[in-house]
């Protein structure tokens, strides 16, 4: 069913780039994908690298794309829609990605009854191991539902929330992959203090990352399980994680996650432009 659709991107930056990366893997068809965006380097990215249509013009693939994904910054969402409000039809999916900005508000915008279905995807879709949550607006149906999840199926996990969960997605595993490199250039940066070389220090930073969150993927264990295991009595892991427990390393990322959720709700109110 996907497929076989016409797919269009309005906004072909990071997100759309990554997620009609994991579409062509994934079997469909460049020809099948239409992304329009006002910035010529990114049409000739997206052209030449992905062989895609692409487009100056939103309305050129709101005319002729059967699923249309949303893939502008939050802040223009105002001034995109009102523009295509005549010409999206409810024959037509909206699947908007945008963080923070409502169905309601989507709805509101494009009226002619359009069906919208939001999405909270992440950047690692750009190699098929995103995690995404999606939720249906108030005229999307089971239909409209399973093509947005088969589509982020290519891409990666998805999850079905209610729209009220979409900030707290947002703040985990939205803006989650940030928190992680974060992370691994802190882990690797250690490492290089304390001599080992740069590559070294960054490839066992990333595999370290990588390992363990495959191990608690396929072990089903509570994450608190697993670093007991690590954690020799009068060892080296105490001695650390007592130092991450003093900088309050749990409470901080409770609290980092806090703040994207808070601005995920303040972009719902922004004076759109
Ligand atoms: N980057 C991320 O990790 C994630 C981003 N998102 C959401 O995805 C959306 C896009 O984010 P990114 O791809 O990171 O941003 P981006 O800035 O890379 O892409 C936005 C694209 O929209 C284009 N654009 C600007 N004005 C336009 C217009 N009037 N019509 C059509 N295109 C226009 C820009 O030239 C740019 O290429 C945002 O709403 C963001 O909240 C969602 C999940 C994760
Ligand atoms: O930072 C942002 O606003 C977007 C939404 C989630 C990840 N990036």
């Amino acid at each position: 069913m996907l497929l076989n659709s016409t797919v269009g991107f309005i906004g072909g930056g990071n997100m759309a780039e990554a997620i009609i990366k994991g579409l062509i893997s994934g079997g469909m068809a460049p020809r099948n994908i239409i992304v329009s965006d006002p910035v010529q380097d990114r049409r000739a990215l997206l052209a030449s690298t992905l062989s895609v249509r692409t487009t100056d013009e939103n309305s050129e693939v709101a005319q002729q794309a059967e699923l249309i994904v949303l893939s502008i910054k939050p802040q223009m969402a105002a001034s995109v829609l009102t523009a295509l409000e005549n010409t999206i039809t409810a024959q037509q999916l909206v699947l908007s990605i945008m963080a923070g900005i409502s169905t309601t508000i989507i709805e509101e915008s494009l009226q002619n009854g359009v069906r919208v279905v939001r999405a909270m995807p992440n950047t690692p879709a750009l190699v098929q191991a995103g995690a995404t949550a999606i939720c249906g607006g108030r005229r999307a149906g089971e239909a409209d539902l399973a093509l947005a999840k088969e589509l982020f199926s290519l891409v990666g996990t998805v999850y079905q929330v209610g729209e009220r969960q979409m900030d707290a997605v947002t703040g985990v595993s939205g803006s989650g992959p940030a928190y992680v490199f974060s992370f691994i250039e802190a882990l690797s940066d250690a490492g290089v203090k304390n001599g080992l070389p740069r590559d070294v220090a960054t490839g066992l930073a990333v595999q370290t990352v990588l390992g363990s969150a495959q191990l608690l993927q396929q072990s089903n264990e509570h994450p608190a399980v697993l670093r007991d295991r690590v954690s020799s009595p009068g060892g080296t892991t105490i001695a650390a994680l007592h130092t991450l427990e003093n900088g309050r390393l749990h409470g901080l990322l409770m609290d980092a996650v806090d703040a994207a959720v808070k601005r995920s709700k303040e972009l719902a109110g922004i004076k759109l432009l």
